[in-house]
């Protein structure tokens, strides 16, 4: 747990590199990748809890047709700069049986939590499945997968914002910044 001074400092130790009027325009472009893919599939729209929430809020409202929505729950990080094991803590729902499944997330980075999301869904009898997230961190390693829908491409640097936090704080800014 931080102080407010040591939540500021983060901020300060970071720099911009994706500007808020730049996520909303890309906001705009991938609800209509989205829409033209899906408009006529009923999709199950699954939100992950908790970097999801910013990005969910912002591209539900632009997706113009009918769909379903609920949120599953795991993470990894744990408030922590560095991957560790996987924790369920909502899972999907039977209902995603027969379904159209879009899941978004605020962020694909080793691609470990979407490819387990995948799984458990495509085992529990999805007829397909889609991944869409606000951005994907560039690495040089190789990934389990890679989503079908991304906002932004982002470098191999520790970013937050729109969702996504820094030990646990600034989920809450417009903006992507990294840490410098
Ligand atoms: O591609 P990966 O390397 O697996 O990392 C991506 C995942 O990490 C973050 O979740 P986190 O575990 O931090 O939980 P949170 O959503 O509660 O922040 C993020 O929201 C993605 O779900
Ligand atoms: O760079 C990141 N920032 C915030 N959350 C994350 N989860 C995985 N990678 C990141």
């Amino acid at each position: 747990m931080m102080n407010i001074e040591e939540a500021r400092t983060l901020w300060a130790q970071s720099e911009e590199i994706v500007s808020a009027a730049a996520v909303q325009g890309a906001l705009d472009t991938m609800a209509g990748e989205i829409a033209s893919k899906m408009r006529d599939r009923f999709p199950l729209v699954l939100s992950v809890m908790g970097g999801a929430c910013v990005f969910t809020g912002m591209l539900l409202p632009r997706l113009d047709f009918p769909l379903e929505f609920d949120y599953i729950h795991l993470s990894r990080y744990n408030n922590r700069t560095v991957g560790g094991e996987m924790q369920w803590r909502v899972a999907p729902a039977e209902s995603v049986k027969n379904r159209t499944v879009l899941v978004l997330d605020d962020i694909l980075d080793e691609g470990e939590t979407m490819a387990a999301i995948r799984n458990r869904i495509l085992d529990m009898g999805a007829t397909d499945f889609y991944a869409a997230v606000l951005c994907e961190k560039t690495l040089t390693k190789e990934k389990p997968m890679h989503p079908d829908f991304c906002g932004f491409a982002v470098p191999d640097r520790y970013v937050f914002g729109c969702g996504m936090d820094v030990h646990g704080y600034w989920r809450n800014l417009p903006a992507i910044r990294a840490l410098k």
